[in-house]
């Protein structure tokens, strides 16, 4: 049974592993600046700013940050690349229940018979290709698709016998027919095909959604990804991983796979051919050391790998999330503790090139921070955003080539667009413009994403929705 945050005692989370090392600030940071190898005490006086004293010490951040940017320097140059990409979320049915999380409404909702108004949602494969192909008409070349885990996906109709051939399936295996429900979702494989629309670039399927995939049989995550790949599927995103230490999982994720399980999902990711993302998601009851022991568990994964093409760190929004309603936290990471973040990702991660910045969890001020600590990727136009928004999240759903190009500029870098695996890249000039518009893409031709006219009309309704 997992448990609520109701049953949690924020003063004694029961952790064994606290933000304690023998290794001393100044022999961290000259490892840093030197391009030695940081172990996970390293990090832990990088992100601590010295693990000695309470607090964040403004001087040492400064030199931390200043080791990051100049890493990043080296690694990437001044470019700041961004992708063409619309999210399309297939449903937000879960009954997972992590405790960080707003997306999912509980699965009942969703039943045919179930009569009161919810708020979730869950398109056939049909909607799903509809949004991509008016996406994809307008210039973008991404699809990135996370979704609940609803109960009656299945990866294919075989999934759908071996689950119908449980015992009390819903509680065996997670399972109902999706005859029980008012909208089918389709097939995982159906999902992916109807996205996978002319050319573009399809990046879904998490770690989660992988195992969800998979449930009750004994099929691998390798074969599992091979079979979405053949359905359409280009890359998986690394999210799902929050932080990889099991006793936090077990506090906002109980009802998720472990640690172990992500890394196996990526893995079979991979070994399907499959380039991936990472993630962490932090700044809620995890402490430095957490965070420097899923660094090294990303790291050590890429060194077997090789096929991790960001990393994003997630700053955990708290404002309408079941962690921070019950108490169990009384907010999200500071500035300075998402700068370090930031700054120890590039550190650290020393086998990964790209480090993304999320406007999302952000804004646009402290992003553009970021890109100064270490951080080279600004994300992606988007066009719609559901997880962070129904989290309390309030920076917005869209931006367009110009504002990527006007952000920065401003702080005298190098607007690049990017394909999702960072092979493809056009720098922009900024004297040639604006408007800006994708140009990498099956159909973009530079034209913008929205006309005028449609980001008034986004603008206008976003002010509403404020008052
Ligand atoms: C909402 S899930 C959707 C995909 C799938 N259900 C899964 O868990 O992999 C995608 C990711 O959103 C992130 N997320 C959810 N709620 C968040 C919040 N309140 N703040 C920041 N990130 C959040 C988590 O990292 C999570 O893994
Ligand atoms: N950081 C967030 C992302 N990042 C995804 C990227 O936009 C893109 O899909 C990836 O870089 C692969 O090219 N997406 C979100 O929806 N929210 C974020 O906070
Ligand atoms: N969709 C995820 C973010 C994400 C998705 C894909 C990535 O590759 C990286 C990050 C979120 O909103 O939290
Ligand atoms: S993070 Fe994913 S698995 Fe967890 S409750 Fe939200 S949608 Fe479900």
């Amino acid at each position: 049974m997992t448990r609520s945050a109701a049953d949690l005692d924020p003063d004694d989370l029961g952790f064994e592993h606290t933000p304690e090392t023998d290794q001393s600030f100044e022999n961290a940071l000259a490892k840093a600046r030197d391009g030695v190898r940081l172990t996970v005490d390293d990090a832990v006086e990088l992100l601590t700013t010295g693990s000695d004293a309470p607090g964040i010490d403004r001087e040492r951040k400064e030199a931390v940050l200043e080791a990051a940017d100049r890493r990043r320097a080296e690694v990437v140059g001044d470019e700041v690349t961004f992708v063409a990409n619309v999210n399309n979320n297939v449903t937000t049915a879960c009954n997972t229940g992590c405790l960080f999380c707003n997306f999912k409404d509980t699965a009942h909702q969703f039943e045919a018979d179930y009569d009161d108004q919810h708020a979730g949602f869950t398109k056939t494969p049909a909607e799903s290709r509809a949004v991509v192909e008016a996406a994809v008409e307008r210039g973008v070349y991404e699809v990135c698709s996370v979704s609940g885990l609803h109960p009656g996906f299945a990866l294919n109709d075989e999934h759908h016998e071996i689950l119908a051939g449980y015992d009390d399936a819903a509680k065996a295996v997670n399972y109902k027919p999706p005859a029980a429900y008012a909208t089918d979702p389709g097939t995982y494989v159906e999902q992916i095909e109807a996205m996978s629309v002319d050319g573009v670039h399809l990046h879904s399927m998490t770690p989660e959604e992988a195992y969800h995939a998979r449930r009750g049989t004994d099929w691998s995550y390798e074969a599992v990804y091979r079979e979405l790949a053949d359905a359409g599927l280009d890359s998986a995103p690394g999210t799902a991983a929050e932080v990889l230490v099991d006793e936090v999982r077990d506090v906002i994720c109980p009802g998720k796979i472990d640690s172990q399980g992500w890394v196996d999902a990526m893995e079979g990711a991979m070994a399907a051919g499959l380039d991936t993302t990472a993630t962490i998601m932090y700044g809620h009851v995890d402490n430095e050391m957490h965070r420097a022991l899923h660094l090294r568990e990303v790291r050590d994964l890429q060194d077997r790998t090789g096929g991790i093409t960001e990393f994003v760190p997630l700053s955990f929004v708290h404002e309408r999330t079941p962690l921070y309603e019950h108490g169990v936290v009384s907010g999200g990471a500071s500035d300075a503790e998402d700068e370090l973040m930031i700054a120890v990702s590039r550190l650290f991660l020393d086998n990964i090139e790209n480090v993304q910045t999320s406007w999302v969890k952000y804004g646009d001020a402290k992003a553009l921070k970021t890109l100064s600590c270490g951080a080279n990727d600004f994300m992606g136009t988007i066009l719609s955003e559901e997880i962070t928004k129904r989290a309390g999240g309030s920076f917005g759903e869209f931006r367009s080539f110009d504002d990527y190009v006007d952000l920065i500029t401003s702080v005298g870098r190098v607007p690049v667009e990017r394909s999702t695996d960072y092979r493809q890249r056009r720098r922009i000039d900024p004297d040639d413009g604006p408007p800006f518009g994708p140009t990498l893409g099956p159909q973009a031709d530079g034209t913008p994403l929205l006309s005028e006219r449609e980001r008034a009309e986004r603008a206008g309704e976003a002010a509403t929705a404020d008052d």
